[in-house]
């Protein structure tokens, strides 16, 4: 909607049909954005080749999960030229592989350098009002980030370029899990106190392990670390706080996940910080503890018992290396 509002052709894909023929003909799409109308210049198909041949750019906003899938079989009907974009949060299941790296394998050598990744806190209930609205492309090639950021930017939705992919990539998918957590914490009514101890320690949890992994520590203070953050960790329309909340009322994973319908990037994002964490040897004790709450039925409550009652430690160890 924001590439159809800055004047540019769009064509959408839907892998259902129905999907795909409601949003092109009534511009409503009732089920993930329900009271909403479309820009009636936004076309979508159900056919990969009617989205991709002869277009510019293409934007992959498909859940993690999926990624590898759609973009193999997208690949056939995408040119040399085409700039690359994607928007999901997540790792790859299995492989704990970036979005990038996922595309980069899938797309071949001609689109590596050019990856370019969307994040930063953009929720597409409120992009979809045209609320003030700012995110991050990061791409390693200086030209397809300013490509991107041309393509998007405008009154509403504003634009910043980053040259470190690794550490907008971590930072989108990590903030998942953290905002599972706060969703848990905030059930519990621990307090304000509590969900601010929450962001800043997983801040802290992030950087540690988007640093091991080769990120700039400073991109997690900026949009797609500290802003997506915070927004995932205090908004209402954030699926992965939610989850985490129905969680504390004491819903079993499974039927969380089927009543919301709603791809929680976070819980497969927690499996892959309990992986890296121990790939990269660093220490993510939040990630732990909601890992054993999601998939070892700990009680929460028990896991912030343990979180607090870790070891004496320093604040900056790992930024400032002690004194
Ligand atoms: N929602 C948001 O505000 C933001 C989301 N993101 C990221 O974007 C990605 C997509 O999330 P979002 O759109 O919100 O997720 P939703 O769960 O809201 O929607 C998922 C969409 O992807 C489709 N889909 C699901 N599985 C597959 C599959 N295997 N193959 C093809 N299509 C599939 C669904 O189709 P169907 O209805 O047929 O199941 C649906 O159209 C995630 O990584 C998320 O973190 C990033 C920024 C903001
Ligand atoms: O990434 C998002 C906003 O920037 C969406 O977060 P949720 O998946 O938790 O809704």
């Amino acid at each position: 909607a924001v590439l159809a509002d800055n004047g540019h052709e769009v064509t959408l894909w839907a892998r259902r049909d129905e999907q795909a023929k409601e949003i092109d003909q009534a511009h409503t799409n009732r089920k993930y954005l329900p009271d909403v109308t479309l820009p009636v210049t936004m076309r979508a198909t159900s056919s990969l080749a009617e989205a991709l041949v002869d277009k510019e750019a293409v934007l992959f906003a498909v859940p993690s999960h999926s990624m590898r899938e759609i973009a193999r079989e997208a690949r056939q009907w995408m040119t040399k030229d085409m700039l690359v974009i994607h928007a999901a949060k997540g790792f790859e299941i299995d492989t704990w592989k970036r979005m990038s790296e996922v595309l980069a394998e899938e797309l071949g050598t001609e689109h590596k350098e050019g990856i370019t990744v969307l994040s930063g806190p953009s929720h597409a209930e409120e992009v979809i009002r045209r609320c003030p609205t700012t995110v991050v492309v990061a791409s390693q090639a200086e030209q397809a980030a300013e490509r991107a950021q041309m393509l998007f930017m405008n009154s509403y939705f504003r634009v910043y370029t980053n040259p470190d992919v690794i550490g907008v990539e971590v930072g989108g998918a990590l903030k998942n899990i953290i905002a599972l957590a706060a969703g848990l914490v905030d059930g519990l009514e621990f307090g304000d106190n509590a969900r601010a101890a929450l962001i800043t320690r997983g801040l802290a949890e992030i950087a540690r392990l988007g640093k091991a992994m080769g990120a700039e520590p400073i991109t997690f203070v900026g949009l797609a670390g500290v802003g997506d953050l915070v927004v995932t960790c205090t908004s209402r329309h954030s699926r992965n706080w939610r989850a985490g909340h129905m969680i504390s009322q004491g819903k079993k994973l499974d039927e969380v996940l089927r009543s919301m319908g709603m791809v929680v990037e976070g819980v497969r994002t927690t499996k892959a910080a309990y992986m890296l964490k121990d790939r990269y040897r660093v220490e993510m004790p939040i990630a732990e503890q909601l890992y054993a709450v999601l998939f070892a039925e700990k009680e929460p409550a028990q896991a912030v018992k343990e979180l607090m009652g870790r070891g004496r430690t320093q604040e900056l160890e790992e930024i400032v290396g002690g004194w």
